[in-house]
């Protein structure tokens, strides 16, 4: 048997980091060096032997825990949002320094969502309109959601490529918030309610018809034949990689 992985989850008393200490605990070609909470030092990283970290932490922290791993040389999949660009700027540079160590940036370890976000840039060339509501669980701390904005700025992409403009919107006067925030040019709603996991609609509307691109997270193990891939493909990637969809070959 080649020789397994060493990987340690951060965050791993939270939601998303109790499925991957059980993700990675089950998978044979990997085996778990350490698991970290608030408050453990990342020294323990470096006691460990870990060569693989998995960042499922809070947005205030996860650029302090990829960047310690970077310096070591150890590769890191991250799922945690609020990478902002100046931070992957930054992390960019800082992997420039540490040649042969990747990092990827998943704002969504789900396939079924990394697909819908392709196929809704693809489709949004075609349509007038293009708005994005993402629902998730109040206990989630950030909004828009990595997603939506991931979402936003692939569709922003797409259409700036093709020459079009932002969705038109006529709208005066509203309340604030009333249509929700802009990415990119993008309209973005977030809905947070007691019951969902995670959960995105992209709406293109053109004249007369209207194409709905809904994608459901319904149980947190959606996220983890993501996180297993990225952590089988990430040393193979060198540098900065952002979207899983990095990784697959998605021929869209
Ligand atoms: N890419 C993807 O597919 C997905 C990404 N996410 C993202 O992952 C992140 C985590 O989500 P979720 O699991 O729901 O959140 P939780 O709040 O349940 O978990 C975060 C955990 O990180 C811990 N933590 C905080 N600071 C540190 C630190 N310095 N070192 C180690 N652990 C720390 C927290 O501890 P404490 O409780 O003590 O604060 C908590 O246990 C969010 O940014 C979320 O948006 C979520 C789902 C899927
Ligand atoms: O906090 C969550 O739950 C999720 N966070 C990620 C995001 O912000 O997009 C991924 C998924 O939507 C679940």
């Amino acid at each position: 048997m080649t020789e397994q992985l060493a990987v340690a989850v951060l965050g791993a008393r939270g939601r998303m980091g109790i499925e991957a200490v059980k993700a990675v605990e089950a998978a044979e070609d990997m085996k778990l060096v350490a698991a970290l909470g608030r408050g453990d030092s990342l020294e323990t990283l470096l006691e460990a032997g870990a060569q693989y970290i998995v960042d499922l932490t809070v947005p205030d922290t996860t650029e302090a825990n990829v960047r310690f791993a970077v310096e070591h040389g150890i590769h890191a999949v991250v799922g945690t949002t609020g990478w902002d660009a100046s931070r992957l700027d930054s992390l960019r540079e800082l992997l420039e320094q540490q040649q042969g160590t990747g990092v990827l940036i998943a704002p969504n370890f789900a396939l079924g969502s990394v697909l819908a976000s392709a196929f809704a840039a693809k489709a949004s060339k075609y349509f007038e309109s293009v708005e994005i509501i993402e629902l998730h669980h109040p206990n989630k701390v950030d909004a828009p959601s990595g997603t939506a904005v991931r979402t936003a700025q692939l569709i922003a992409e797409a259409r700036k490529e093709a020459g079009l403009p932002s969705s038109p919107d006529a709208t005066e006067s509203a309340l604030e918030g009333a249509r929700g925030c802009e990415v990119d040019g993008v309209r973005v709603h977030s809905v947070r309610l007691r019951g969902l996991v995670a959960h995105q609609e992209v709406l293109l509307g053109g004249p007369g018809e209207q194409l709905t691109l809904r994608h459901d997270s319904f149980d947190r193990a959606s996220f983890m034949p993501g996180v297993l891939l990225g952590l089988r493909k990430v040393a193979a990637h060198p540098g900065l990689t952002v979207g899983l969809d990095g990784y697959l070959d998605l021929g869209l």
